[in-house]
């Protein structure tokens, strides 16, 4: 779809309402017009002493014009703003829903500094696009029409003139505050974008520049950037100044052709002499439409450059499952069909040049825990998200009680099926609210439960704020291993079927960590679970374990196929698995 079709799918629903309000701004800028046009009647009319009654309806008629005026005006950014808004508000749920589309693994080649661009500021050019270019635009092309006409009828040549004027300072102006900085202009979009992403990196990354004493060298880079986007934004000041330049301009010499050719018409007795204030006048009126026109060109610019970016977002890759609207399936577990299984599993991340899971099987069954090992880049945390329907394998299929991911609700299969991740994001929030987005309804006495399971209770109670502390963003007040326990017992909270352990005791020291494992063990009984580990002790909770190979010297191509699936580096059988009653009823 291309730029103008995505920009007419967002706008055309608010059409009326958009036309509703260009209308109504044309009606306030005629009001204004036979204001100004009436006023000057009045005043030449008045300087030759008529009867009152002569002058009483020029009188109500400039009193209509200027309460209408205002009232008009009102309505007008009344009306537009809404439609705006609207608009705004579907772009922005469009802009939200190609992202969570293209969430979490499409996601990689993107930077959040100009995630946060689009959905912020680009929005918003969008607004200033409707309602400071195209708004502007219509009702200057309606009202000049009027303008000129109203001239035309009194004196012909008087309207020519206008039209002239109009045309010069109409398409004059905003071409000189375009062609001036046009090619700054098109940058400022990617410029500001670059601006953001640089500032967010600072921000983000400031300890670690300190540590390195590299925070000279990015501010350096966010002064270059940031004046890179001041010479632009300089540029476009002065360009409209130009414009502003060029329409009063041609203001001027419109109101000395308009004298011009009033003062002849008045001598020749074509116009009758209390007129030639009315054409005289009339163009101080008619100019304040051209007014805003410079810089509705620039905004015209600026909204077009921030659509193109909003609709790229709609061709960001979207890896994740297509999911099915089925509920999940309401067969019993049993033992001997895997809860969740994956067979012959070929994964690939957006854009990359080999798989990074070659022909990967695996087998959960409910009250079996199994360890994932394999070295560092062997694809462990790619198989996970294939597991969470995150990544679509290239071949192969994952099931969940027989059924292929494809088949199933996504709600659902998020409620029974969860995955505790290595990174997983801790919000710059309280303690309750980063738990409760494992189950929303828990009470602190839940809360406190789930905490005591990973053994973060006790840190917890001692906390002077409780279940109310604020952990700061990305959890900077907790040290690793709380964060990681926290995250672990949100998991938990959860109360999924499936549970899928990505490194769980990374950050711990070893007496914690076999602690951790421990407490797991008891918190999984009944569930199946993947516990994904590098600690060989970890492996004597699990009850098989199946490797991966960092080898995957294939592309799944026709010239390099991807060879049969080597078996599993080790598997124990260990003890017949206990399955509590829910999890049979899970499926
Ligand atoms: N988000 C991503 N986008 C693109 N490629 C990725 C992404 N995440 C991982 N990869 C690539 O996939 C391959 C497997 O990575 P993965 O994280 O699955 O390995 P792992 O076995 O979990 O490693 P570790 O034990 O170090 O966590 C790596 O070559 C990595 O570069």
């Amino acid at each position: 779809m291309s730029t103008f079709r995505w920009l007419t799918s967002v706008v055309r629903p608010e059409l009326r309402r958009l036309a509703a309000a260009a209308l109504l701004g044309a009606l306030a800028m005629a009001c204004s017009i036979g204001l100004m046009a009436t006023s000057a009647w009045l005043i030449s009319r008045a300087a030759q002493h008529p009867p009152v009654l002569y002058l009483t309806v020029a009188i109500v008629a400039v009193r209509a014009f200027g309460i209408g005026r205002g009232a008009l005006r009102y309505a007008e950014r009344l009306v537009g703003h809404d439609a705006a808004f609207r608009v705004l508000g579907r772009t922005r749920v469009r802009a939200w829903i190609d992202l969570d589309r293209a969430a979490p693994a499409g996601l990689g080649g993107t930077r959040a500094g100009d995630l946060l661009t689009r959905v912020t500021r680009d929005v918003d050019a969008i607004q200033d696009l409707l309602v400071r270019a195209l708004l502007p635009l219509a009702v200057s092309l309606l009202t000049g029409i009027a303008a000129v006409a109203l001239l035309t009828a009194l004196l012909p040549a008087a309207g020519a003139v206008l039209l002239i004027g109009l045309a010069v300072a109409g398409l004059g102006a905003p071409v000189a505050a375009l062609l001036l900085p046009a090619r700054a202009e098109h940058r400022f979009a990617s410029v500001r974008s670059q601006l953001t992403t640089d500032v967010h990196e600072l921000l983000t990354g400031l300890p670690d520049l300190t540590a390195y004493g590299a925070t000279d060298q990015r501010l350096g880079q966010i002064r270059r950037q940031d004046a890179r986007l001041t010479g632009i934004l300089r540029r476009s000041a002065f360009s409209d100044g130009v414009g502003a330049a060029v329409a009063n301009a041609a203001l001027a010499c419109t109101v000395t052709g308009e004298i011009l050719v009033g003062v002849a018409a008045v001598r020749d007795g074509r116009l009758a002499g209390v007129v030639l204030a009315v054409l005289v006048l009339t163009p101080l009126a008619a100019f304040e439409l051209v007014t805003p026109l410079p810089a509705a060109a620039t905004h015209l610019v600026r909204g077009w450059q921030a659509a193109g970016r909003l609709h790229a977002l709609a061709g960001l890759p979207a890896p994740s499952v297509a999911w099915g609207t089925d509920p999940v399936p309401a067969q019993a577990l049993s033992a001997t069909a895997g809860a969740l299984s994956a067979s012959r599993l070929i994964v690939r991340w957006p854009g990359a040049a080999a798989p990074a899971v070659t022909g990967a099987d695996l087998d959960l069954r409910p009250g079996r825990r199994v360890g994932l090992i394999g070295p560092s880049g062997s694809g462990k945390s790619t198989l996970a998200a294939a597991l969470m329907g995150f990544l679509t394998p290239e071949a192969g299929q994952v099931t969940f009680c027989g059924t292929g991911l494809a088949g199933l609700d996504e709600a659902a299969y998020r409620r029974l099926v969860v995955l505790c991740g290595q990174d997983d994001h801790v919000f710059d929030a309280t303690l309750r609210e980063n738990l409760r987005i494992g189950r929303p309804n828990a009470t602190d006495g839940e809360l406190f439960d789930a905490l005591d399971r990973v053994r973060l209770g006790a840190w917890v109670r001692r906390q002077p704020g409780g279940l109310g502390t604020t952990v700061g963003e990305r959890g900077a007040r907790l040290s690793g291993g709380e964060r990681q326990r926290l995250v672990l017992a949100r998991a938990l909270l959860a109360d999924p079927a499936v549970l899928i352990l990505d490194e769980p005791t990374a950050h711990l020291d070893g007496p914690t960590a076999d602690d951790l494992i421990h407490d797991i063990t008891r918190a999984t009984e009944g569930r199946a679970t993947l516990l994904i580990t590098h600690r060989h002790r970890d492996l004597e909770a699990v009850d098989d374990i199946v490797g991966l190979s960092e080898e995957n010297p294939c592309t799944n191509s026709p010239e390099s196929p991807c060879p049969p699936r080597k078996p599993p580096i080790s598997t124990r059988t260990g003890a017949p698995p206990t399955i509590s009653p829910w999890a049979r009823s899970t499926c």
